[in-house]
């Protein structure tokens, strides 16, 4: 079985120069970016379970009559061991596998898009020309999506396999950011598009979470709201308070300043009391003295001689009578004066007096007047705001879809009448505390006013006092002219008649005094009487107050009422709310919508931008990861070798167990996985390879050593594997196995695609598939319907690759669809029962050559045999120069040699299963598969020659 993997361009089985092709493909890898696979296939004819999808034809050989001269006339080693394996070739077949890979840059692909036309699915002629046709028709996924839809009829097989229901359509394009984006931006425009023909219908559709919103939006401007209310109304409670107490305190302060000044009052006229009780009381010392006068008559001698000096003493005393006499005319003038100017001040203060009870009067009546008006307007404006307030909520009840500016324009002009409201508040306080200052100042005059008085009066008294202690001197010298003489009795007589007419005056001044204190007296009833009016009218004041602050608080309960009013019904107020900021919302959200839109833009722009340059760098290390990881991939397998010489020995099974010599003959080391020991006639022949997998072996440790080959073909190198051995030892198994236990094909395929899901953010990736099948050295399509003859031939174009004109290349998508193309590869196949294995393909027909040579076979099978057999003879003429490092590689001399040239080139790697029997009754043919195996180990395919010698004289 060979597998080959290799990419599909210009230098894809070029037969010639071979050493500038790796170059080419290097360099076409480097700069690739997309790459495309094309697996050209030669199915081997045994695959009643298979699932393969790729599997090659095979071919057996009978050498012992199909070998060449040249084989002769070289005398070679593996002639050699050709010639002695002549009867064991006939056992012996071939399974191929050949893989491509095809490197090709998007940037060529997307400029030869419009170029694919036609031509990206029909059948192409050859797998080579088809790579370079289909490297001129590659395209990117929209252009090949593009090209599908232009050219239906261009995938002509896929879609004849579909009408057989063995093809799959094409695969969905994978879901990027960038389309997740685009998607979400279609989205985000139709529900815009959507928004605004619901603004413009007006026919809004509620969001449940728009309405939470909303609600949440409402409740906390009404709580807002609410708390700014409640600290205005703290505030105002604080001021009322100050206001009371600093009105208490001037009302406390005035009171007790009045009842000093009453006790003060009532004191002077206590004092005056007694002052004009003292008046009326007859003085003593007068009324002794006249008493003494008449009994001392009889000293009229005494008296007249005293009379004289009394005559001096009465001009003297008539001179300071003058002077009293002018002193109180003087006092008298002065006196009346004073009691005319006491009297205008009496008379003025009456006037104040009367004025400020006028005032006081008017004030009373214009604050009286103002409240009950204010309260009056008050009560009228909550009256209307409240009847407005129950109107607008009937019509909103009503009317739910009235416009939304009719709505704020009601909602502004409650809050301004609100806010009036409090104006009225405010004025009302300001005229209150207006008031009270005016009550404060008439107090404080009409204060002024009783002091100056009480002053007025205190001086008064004062001067009633000292003309009271000068009185007694002018009685006293009146009583004594009256006693000397006649004369001065007249004297004394008028004196006494003029101190009658001075008691006269004095008593009519004291009259007059006692009307002043009546006056006074009345006066101060009067003062008194407006002290308790002052009183009665703080009373009043105090009492309008306190039905002022009362009506205050009605008119708050009312403002609270009127706002609770507003906020009532609470559904009316919610939908109101609701409405309104539904409508803000709707009116607002295009624009803030297309905001947010433009503002996802800008990140998702930047978010791109940033991803782009972090994914150019991610690509940047990626590529140089994978140049690294296939560098030094390409050191292990160069250390290993780049030829890979496997042994598998078969399990001794059942059915191999009924004829004689079923000895085993073959036995692998535990502690040496790379040495087989082979018991002949007596004699053990240990045979070193690279790996020899024990009759236990499963199939997945054998994949493991096949593994990284195939990772190299996803990296572009031509990778060669393929299974050789006696028909019946396994090939079929290890390459294809069972359905339950699947073999290196599928697990291969397997691997191949789960790599090209894991790149494909990286790279893109077409898989192609054809098959052939080489039967007597002719070449058939097996994916063609009537197995078409095939030729290889020189690409005309000058390139010097090999094409197959006429060759159907189908390109798949997944695992499963190239097994649904290999069944059909399968139908095609041209089988025939064999004797040796029931199972066996046409190929393993040569088994039956085996068996003519037993049984006689003859005529077509013979030549049949003789071909194969000439095809393996060339594969090791071509193993053979490759060793020997000679100039020319006789791919040529077959078919098989012809297609696998490129895998078997130099820098190609390449893995041969070696399938032994442990059966005694097959030892010549192991020995014969180990020494061709031990031999292929010495081949170089590139610059890592295999380091691994075979054991001295173990081959032939
Ligand atoms: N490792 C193994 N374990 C179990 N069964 C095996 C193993 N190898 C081969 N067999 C069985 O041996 C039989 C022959 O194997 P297979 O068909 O793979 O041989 P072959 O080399 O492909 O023969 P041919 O060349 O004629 O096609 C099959 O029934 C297969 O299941």
């Amino acid at each position: 079985m060979l597998v080959q993997m290799q990419p599909v361009d210009g230098a894809k089985w070029r037969g010639g120069e071979r050493g500038g092709r790796k170059t080419e493909r290097e360099t076409q890898r480097s700069c690739t970016q997309r790459w495309d696979a094309v697996a050209a296939l030669r199915t081997k004819p045994a695959w009643e379970d298979s699932s393969l999808s790729t599997q090659m034809e095979c071919e057996r050989g009978i050498p012992m009559t199909g070998m060449s001269d040249c084989h002769h006339q070289r005398g070679t080693e593996i002639e050699k061991g050709l010639l002695d394996g002549v009867a064991m070739y006939a056992f012996y077949s071939l399974l191929v596998y050949i893989f491509y890979t095809v490197f090709k840059k998007e940037e060529e692909d997307e400029a030869l898009e419009g170029a694919c036309g036609s031509s990206a699915n029909e059948p192409r002629p050859v797998s080579m020309e088809t790579g370079r046709r289909r490297r001129d028709g590659h395209t990117s996924k929209m252009g090949k999506k593009a090209c599908a839809q232009r050219g239906s009829s261009s995938d002509s097989d896929e879609m004849s396999l579909s009408d057989e229901g063995e093809a799959e359509g094409p695969d969905i394009p994978a879901c990027t950011p960038l389309a997740a984006f685009l998607s979400f931006k279609q989205e985000a425009e139709k529900r815009r598009a959507s928004q605004v023909q619901v603004e413009t219908t007006g026919k809004p559709t509620e969001s449940p979470l728009l309405a939470v919103m909303s609600h949440l939006l409402t409740f906390l401007e009404q709580y807002s709201h609410f708390q700014q209310l409640q600290q205005q109304a703290d505030q105002y409670r604080v001021q009322l308070k100050r206001h009371r107490v600093k009105h208490r305190r001037q009302m406390k302060a005035l009171r007790a300043s009045y009842r000093q000044r009453l006790r003060d009052k009532s004191s002077i006229i206590s004092s005056l009391e007694e002052a004009i009780s003292q008046q009326h009381i007859p003085s003593p010392l007068s009324e002794g003295e006249s008493i003494g006068d008449a009994g001392t008559q009889a000293g009229v001698h005494r008296l007249v001689e005293s009379l004289y000096g009394l005559q001096g003493e009465r001009s003297k005393l008539r001179g300071e009578l003058r002077l009293l006499h002018s002193q109180l005319e003087e006092k008298d003038l002065d006196r009346h004066s004073r009691i005319q100017t006491f009297q205008q001040q009496i008379d003025e203060l009456k006037s104040c007096i009367e004025e400020r009870e006028e005032e006081l009067c008017r004030l009373k009546t214009a604050t009286t007047q103002r409240s009950e008006c204010c309260v009056c307007q008050q009560n009228e404006s909550l009256k209307q705001n409240l009847s407005v307030t129950q109107g607008l909520l009937q019509q909103l009840s009503a009317i739910p879809s009235q416009s939304s500016t009719m709505l704020i324009k009601e909602n502004e002009n409650l809050r301004s009448r609100v806010q009036q409201l409090e104006m009225s508040l405010q004025q009302r306080a300001e005229q209150l505390s207006h008031l009270e200052r005016q009550s404060e100042q008439s107090e404080w005059r009409r204060g002024e006013e009783l002091r100056k008085r009480e002053d007025r009066v205190r001086e008064l008294q004062l001067e009633l006092d000292r003309e009271r202690g000068k009185e007694p001197e002018i009685k006293y010298v009146t009583q004594t002219v009256e006693v000397e003489s006649p004369a001065t009795l007249k004297q004394l007589t008028k004196a006494r008649q003029r101190n009658e007419l001075l008691s006269d005056k004095l008593a009519n001044q004291n009259e007059r005094c006692k009307q002043l204190e009546e006056h006074i007296r009345k006066s101060d009833e009067y003062s008194c009487n407006l002290q308790h009016k002052i009183a009665a009218y703080e009373r009043e004041i105090t009492k309008l107050r306190e039905e002022l602050l009362k009506e205050i608080g009605h008119l708050e309960e009312k403002k609270e009422e009127a706002k609770r009013l507003t906020a009532l019904p609470p559904t009316l107020r919610s939908m109101k709310t609701d409405y309104t900021s539904l409508r803000s919302q709707v009116r607002n959200f295009s624009d803030f919508y297309g905001a947010a839109i433009n503002d996802a833009k800008k990140q998702v722009t930047a978010a791109i931008s940033e991803m782009s340059e972090a994914n150019r760098d991610l690509l940047e290390k990626y590529r140089k990861e994978v140049a690294l990881r296939r560098k030094y991939h390409e050191q292990l397998v160069e250390l290993k070798g780049n030829i890979r010489v496997l042994c598998r020995v078969k399990p001794v099974l059942k059915e191999d167990q009924h004829e004689e010599g079923q000895s085993v003959v073959v036995t692998t080391d535990p502690n040496n996985e790379s040495s087989l020991n082979v018991l002949n006639k007596g004699k053990d022949r240990i045979f070193e390879l690279d790996k020899v997998f024990h009759p236990q072996a499963t199939q997945e440790e054998v994949f493991q050593e096949i593994e990284p080959l195939v990772t190299s073909c996803i990296d572009g190198y031509h990778v060669c594997i393929f299974a050789y051995g006696q028909t019946g030892s396994g090939k079929t198994y290890t390459m294809e196995g069972s359905v339950e236990n699947p073999g290196i094909n599928q697990r291969a395929l397997k691997h191949l695609f789960s790599e090209i899901e894991e790149r494909k953010d990286m790279w893109t990736y077409t898989v192609t598939v054809s098959s052939v099948e080489i039967y007597n050295e002719v070449l058939r399509d097996l994916l063609s319907k009537d197995g078409e003859k095939l030729d290889i031939k020189i690409n005309p174009d000058g390139t010097g690759q090999l094409h197959v004109p006429g060759l159907r290349v189908i390109e798949v998508k997944s695992f499963q669809h190239i097994k649904k193309i290999l069944a059909k590869a399968r139908r095609n196949r041209i089988t025939f029962g064999t004797q040796m294995n029931q199972h066996s393909s046409r190929s393993h027909a040569l088994l039956c050559v085996t068996r003519v040579w037993k049984s006689g076979a003859e005529g077509e099978r013979l030549k049949e045999a003789q071909n194969i057999n000439r095809s393996l003879l060339s594969l090791g003429d071509v193993i053979q120069a490759l060793r020997a490092r000679q100039t020319h590689i006789p791919f040529r001399n077959s078919r098989l040699t012809y297609l696998l040239q490129d895998s078997l080139g130099k820098g190609s790697k390449t893995a041969m299963v070696v399938q032994v029997s442990a059966l005694e009754s097959n030892v010549g043919e192991t020995l014969c598969s180990l020494k061709f195996a031990q031999r292929v180990c010495k081949v170089e395919l590139g610059p890592a020659a295999r380091k691994i010698e075979s054991g001295g004289g173990q081959c032939d």
